[in-house]
C-alpha cells in the first residue's frame, strides 16, 4: 500500500547540531561580530543540550536583537501605503505549503467545474490600482500563480505558440481560458498607472516568463523594467536548501535558480526584498543556511531593502492535510526567527514584522525583537486567508499610528525603497497617506466604507 511521507519519516542531512557554544554565539552577537551558521543555530535553538527553548536564553537573544535594531535604525517604525493585486490564482506548480493556487484546468472555457479562483485582465488590474492610487497608495504588490497562458510579451507568446510541445513548457493559449491575463509586460504597464510603484515578479514568475526560450534572467527583468516594473518581491525563496525544497515544493525553481534570478534583477538595476518561509518541515540548521545565502547575496548586490520572515500558515495546506506537518512555528520560534534575522543579516537594514502572519499583538511584539518595519495597508489579502489565516486584509493609517504609538515608537510612512519617509505626529489627526503619487493626506477608505452595500 502506498503511504505518504509524514513528519516522523523526514530525515535530513542538515541537523541543528554544532560544536559551538550558546554563550560564545551570544557574545559575538552582542559585540556585532559577523555570525557564522553555527552561531545562528545556537541562537535559534538557544543551545542544543536542552529540549525545547530555554526562556532565559531566548530573552537574551531578543534583547541583543532589539539593541541592534535601535543602533541600526533607531526608534522609527515604518509602514507603506500599498495594495496587493494578485492577477491570477491559476497555477500548476503544486507547492505543498500553498493553498492560494487553483488547478489551471478549472479556468478553461467549457469546463463543468466552476473555479474558486480568479484571473484579472490588464484592464481590470489598471482599474484596481488606479482606484487605490486615488485613495493615496504608493505601491502595488502583485504576486500570482503561474497561469499557463501567461507570456512575458508578444515575442515570448510567438515563441510559445510555435513550440512543438506546448505542454512541455506549461503553455496553453489564452483562447483556451475564460479570462485572458494578457502578458506580464501588459500587466506591469497597466499597474504602473498614475506613477504607482510596481513591486512584482518573484523569481518563480520570472522563470515562467522565460520558459521555452534561451533568454537570461537579465533579459526578462530588463524587459519587465522597461514595461513598468520597479522592484522585485523576494518570495518563492521559502527555504533555500534543496533537501527542504524537495519535500515542500519539488516543482519549484531551485535555490541556485532563485539566487540567479535575484542577481540578474540586481544587475539590471532593480531593488528587491528577501523572505524566508519557515515553520513547516525545516529545522534550525536550514533556517541558518538560508540566512547565510541571503547575506551572501546581499554582499554581492547590495539591493535587498528588507528581509521578511513569513511564518507558515498551515491550516488548509496539503502539508498539514497529509500529516507531513502537525502545525506551524511556535511563538518562541517566531520571535527567535525575527531576532536572529536582525543579528545575522548585518548587511540588511530593515526587518519586517508581518501583521498578516502574526496579528497585531504579536506583530507589535516583533518590533521589540529586532523588527523595525510593520508592512503595509495592503487592502486585500489572498495567500494567508486561503491558507487559513485570520488576521484580516487591511490596516488603516489610524490603526498604524495607534499601534506603533502604543509601544512608544515613532510611526513613519515610507516608500518601497525606504528612501522617502514621513514622520507622523500622533497628535495631529486625521491620518492618511502623503507619499503616493495622488496622496493628499485623506484617510484611506475601504470600498465598503466609501459605498456601504446597498439594501436590496
Ligand atoms: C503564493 S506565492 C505567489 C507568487 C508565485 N507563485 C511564487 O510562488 O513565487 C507567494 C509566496 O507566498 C508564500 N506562501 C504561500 N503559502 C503560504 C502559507 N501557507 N504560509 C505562509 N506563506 C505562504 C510563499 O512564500 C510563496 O513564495
Ligand atoms: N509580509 C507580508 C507582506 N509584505 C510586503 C509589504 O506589504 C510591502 O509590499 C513590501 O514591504 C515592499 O514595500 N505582504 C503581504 O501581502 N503579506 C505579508 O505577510
Ligand atoms: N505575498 C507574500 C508576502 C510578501 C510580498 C512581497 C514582499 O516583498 C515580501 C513578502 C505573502 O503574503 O506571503
Ligand atoms: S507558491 Fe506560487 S508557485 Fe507555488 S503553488 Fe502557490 S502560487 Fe503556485
Amino acid at each position: 500500500m502506498e503511504r505518504s511521507v509524514t513528519e516522523a519519516d523526514l530525515t535530513f542531512d542538515h541537523v541543528p547540531v554544532t560544536d559551538q557554544s550558546f554563550e560564545n554565539a551570544l557574545t559575538k552577537a552582542r559585540a556585532g561580530d559577523r555570525l557564522t551558521v553555527d552561531d545562528a543555530i545556537e541562537l535559534l535553538t538557544t543551545g542544543t543540550d536542552v529540549d525545547g527553548i530555554d526562556q532565559t536564553r531566548k530573552e537574551q537573544v531578543l534583547e541583543a536583537a532589539d539593541r541592534r535594531r535601535a543602533d541600526v535604525v533607531g526608534e522609527e517604525v515604518t509602514f507603506i501605503a500599498n495594495l496587493n493585486n494578485n492577477v491570477t490564482t491559476a497555477c500548476n506548480v503544486g507547492c505543498l505549503f500553498c493553498n492560494f493556487k487553483d488547478a489551471a484546468h478549472t479556468f478553461e472555457r467549457g469546463t463543468e467545474m466552476e473555479s474558486a479562483g480568479f484571473t484579472k485582465t490588464p484592464d481590470e488590474s489598471r482599474e484596481i490600482v488606479a482606484d487605490a492610487a486615488e485613495r493615496g497608495i504608493y505601491e502595488v504588490t502583485s504576486v500570482s500563480g503561474l497561469h499557463p497562458a501567461f507570456a512575458l510579451d508578444a515575442e515570448h507568446r510567438e515563441i510559445l505558440e510555435a513550440h512543438p510541445d506546448p505542454k512541455a513548457v506549461n503553455y496553453k493559449p489564452p483562447e483556451a481560458y475564460e479570462t485572458d491575463p494578457g502578458t506580464y509586460a501588459e500587466q506591469m504597464a497597466a499597474m504602473s498607472v498614475d506613477g504607482v510603484h510596481v513591486h512584482s515578479m518573484t523569481p518563480e514568475e520570472a522563470y515562467h516568463a522565460r520558459r521555452g526560450t534561451d533568454w537570461s534572467y537579465e533579459d526578462v527583468y530588463g524587459r519587465l523594467k522597461e514595461a513598468g516594473l520597479d522592484t522585485v518581491p523576494g518570495t518563492a525563496a521559502e527555504i533555500l536548501v534543496e533537501e527542504v525544497r524537495e519535500v515542500i515544493c519539488p516543482g519549484k525553481i531551485s535555490t541556485e535558480g532563485w539566487l540567479e534570478a535575484m542577481e540578474a534583477a540586481a544587475t539590471v538595476g532593480l531593488d528587491m526584498t528577501a523572505t524566508i518561509m519557515y515553520g513547516h518541515v525545516e529545522n534550525e540548521a536550514h533556517r541558518a543556511l538560508h540566512l547565510q545565502r541571503i547575506r551572501e547575496l546581499q554582499d554581492r548586490t547590495g539591493t535587498i531593502t528588507e528581509f521578511v520572515p513569513l511564518s507558515f500558515i498551515h491550516q488548509n495546506t496539503p502539508l498539514f492535510e497529509h500529516d507531513v506537518v502537525s502545525g506551524g512555528a511556535s511563538t518562541d520560534e517566531d520571535e527567535l526567527m525575527i531576532a536572529v534575522s536582525r543579528l545575522f543579516l548585518d548587511n540588511i537594514e530593515h526587518i519586517q514584522s508581518s501583521w498578516v502572519k502574526y496579528g497585531d499583538e504579536q506583530g507589535l511584539k516583533m518590533l521589540s525583537c529586532g523588527a523595525d518595519d510593520f508592512m503595509g495597508t495592503i487592502l486585500s489579502e489572498e495567500i494567508t486567508k486561503r491558507a487559513g489565516g485570520g488576521y484580516g486584509e487591511f490596516r488603516s493609517f489610524e490603526d498604524y499610528v495607534d499601534l506603533i504609538s502604543s509601544i512608544g515608537r515613532i510611526p513613519v510612512e515610507r516608500s518601497t525603497d525606504y528612501e522617502t519617509r514621513r514622520v507622523i505626529d500622533p497628535d495631529d489627526p486625521p491620518f492618511g497617506p502623503q507619499l503616493g503619487p495622488k496622496a493628499d493626506g485623506t484617510p484611506i477608505l475601504t470600498p465598503e466604507e466609501r459605498a456601504p452595500p446597498a439594501d436590496d
